[in-house]
C-alpha cells in the first residue's frame, strides 16, 4: 500500500526544509557570544545545533564556547539577548530553498491543506513566513512554543489531525530532521525526509521516512503519482 495514497494535507517543517535559516541563526548566535566575550562559532557548527528550538541552540552554543555544560541560570540570562539579535535580522542572509514557492502554489491549487510545524519560536515564525511572502499558504502555523511539547513529540501533528478532523493516513509530514520523522512516526503519519537540510550531520534516511527527497520539487511528483494511482 502506497503510504501517500490518501494524503490531502501536508505539515511542513520550516528551518532546513523551506528556508535556509542558518546564516541568520549563526549571526545572532555569534553576536550573543561576542557580547559575552566568548569564542565565536562557525555557520557549520550552528548547522549541527539547529533542530530542537532556540533555547537548545543557545544551550549548545554556550556549552561549546564555555567548553562545559551550561547552567540553567546562564542560559536563561542569555536567551533574551539571542532573541533580541535574531529578531533584528531574521532574513538578512536566509533564503527560500529552490522550488519551495512553486510546489506550495501547486499543492494549494490541487486542494491540499497546509500547515507549518516548526520548533522555532512562534514569534519568529510568522515574520519569517511573511518576509518570504509564503504565509498565505498555511492555515495552521505551530511554533516550538505554541503547544506544551515540540517535535519529536507527536503533539503538534496530533493537534493538526484533531483541528482538521483528519485520519492519520491523510496527513504527510515533510522535514529535514530526525525530529520531524520521529514526530511523524509517533503520530502514525507518513513522512518525507529531505537530504539538504540540517540533521546533526546524519543521513535522514537512517530515521526511516517513507520517502527521501534530495530536492523540494520532488514532493509534487510523489503526491501526483498517488493522484494518478487513485484515479485508476
Ligand atoms: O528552530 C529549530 O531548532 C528547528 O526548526 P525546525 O523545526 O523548523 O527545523
Ligand atoms: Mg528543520
Amino acid at each position: 500500500m502506497n503510504p501517500f495514497s490518501q494524503i490531502n494535507a501536508v505539515a511542513f517543517d520550516l528551518d532546513g526544509t523551506l528556508i535556509d535559516s542558518v546564516p541568520d541563526l549563526a549571526a545572532a548566535t555569534r553576536a550573543t557570544l561576542e557580547e559575552l566575550n566568548l569564542p565565536l562559532c562557525s555557520d557549520e557548527l550552528v548547522r549541527s545545533w539547529v533542530g530542537n528550538g532556540a533555547e537548545m541552540l543557545m544551550r549548545r552554543a554556550l556549552s561549546f564556547a564555555l567548553a562545559t555544560e551550561v547552567s540553567e541560570e546562564k542560559l536563561q540570562n542569555t536567551m533574551p539577548r539571542f532573541m533580541h539579535f535574531y529578531k533584528q535580522n531574521l532574513q538578512q542572509h536566509s533564503v527560500l530553498y529552490a522550488g519551495v514557492e512553486s510546489v506550495l502554489s501547486q499543492l494549494k491549487q490541487a486542494g491540499y491543506r497546509m500547515a507549518i510545524v516548526t520548533n522555532k519560536p512562534y514569534e519568529f515564525t510568522i515574520p519569517l513566513l511573511k518576509a518570504f511572502n509564503i504565509h498565505g499558504y498555511f492555515d495552521i502555523v505551530l511554533g516550538g512554543d505554541s503547544l506544551t511539547k515540540m517535535k519529536p513529540d507527536p503533539l503538534p501533528l496530533q493537534h493538526i489531525l484533531h483541528e482538521w478532523q483528519l485520519e492519520s493516513e491523510q496527513l504527510l509530514m515533510v522535514g529535514d530532521s530526525k525530529n520531524d520523522i520521529l514526530a511523524a512516526k509517533a503520530a502514525k503519519v507518513a513522512s518525507v525526509g529531505l537530504t539538504y537540510g540540517y540533521n546533526y550531520g546524519e543521513d535522514i534516511g537512517l530515521s526511516g521516512p517513507d520517502a527521501v527527497c534530495e530536492q523540494f520539487s520532488e514532493i509534487t511528483a510523489l503526491l501526483n503519482q498517488c493522484d494518478k494511482a487513485t484515479e485508476q
